[in-house]
């Protein structure tokens, strides 16, 4: 359980985010194609060159060893890669004892997998197979923030509202701190939280929840 905070955050076509996520807070981002969203969430993940600092509590990020930061920090890009050879070769650390591999099984049957599809090979995944799939992985790590990118885009309404149900349950069981960005606005209306919009490279709240 931790906040998220960021200081002075800037990438290329940003100017500096203050902003601070509580614990449990979930968080919406929008804007146009090519404003910035993506590279928002790369910068917190530290995966992309930046300037400012992050804060996961107490902990910064420029203390804290990279790996250790991206897995307590955990990104979900658009598009995940899959590098090895069947789904179940992505998650052997879950599957290390009893009760994770039961909190793995009820993952994947919340989003609609039977236990089987750990032997799927991972080059039959379809585009919304892989997409839910990867945030079983990356939940696997029980990261302590999310940062979403597009986490449903590529999904159908029911699977939508599954992925939307998932990671809903682990925000509240892990008080953790979520970062979505979501170009659907019923979406960010149905979830709440507060939302923002990245507008001509400055990071601002949306006009109707006020300003800051
Ligand atoms: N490595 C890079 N080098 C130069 N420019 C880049 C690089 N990565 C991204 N950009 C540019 O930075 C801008 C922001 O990219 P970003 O991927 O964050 O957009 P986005 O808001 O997520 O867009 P979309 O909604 O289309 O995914 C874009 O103009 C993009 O072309």
């Amino acid at each position: 359980m931790a906040s998220l905070r960021l200081d002075g955050l800037a990438h290329r076509t940003l100017a500096p985010v203050d902003l601070a996520l509580a614990a449990g807070e979930q968080v919406f981002v929008s804007g146009p194609s090519g404003s910035g969203k993506s590279l928002l969430l790369r910068a917190i993940a530290d995966l992309d060159p930046h300037q400012g600092e992050v804060w996961l509590g107490t902990e910064a990020r420029s203390q804290m060893a990279p790996p250790l930061w991206r897995r307590q920090v955990g990104l979900l890009p658009a598009e995940s890669f899959w590098w090895a050879e069947t789904v179940g070769a992505h998650l052997p650390l879950i599957q290390s004892s009893s009760a994770d591999a039961e909190r793995l099984s009820g993952w994947l049957a919340g989003l609609g997998f039977e236990p089987d599809v750990l032997d799927w090979s991972v080059t039959r995944l379809s585009t919304g197979e892989r997409q839910r799939l990867a945030l079983v992985r990356l939940l696997a790590q029980t990261p302590e923030a999310l940062l979403l990118d597009e986490a449903t885009a590529n999904l159908d309404p029911g699977n939508r509202d599954r992925v939307e149900t998932l990671v809903e349950a682990y925000r509240h069981e892990q008080a953790a701190a979520v970062l979505w960005v979501s170009h659907d606005p019923e979406q960010r209306q149905r979830l709440g939280g507060r939302r923002f919009i990245i507008r001509t490279g400055r990071l601002e709240l949306e006009p109707e929840t006020g300003w800051t």
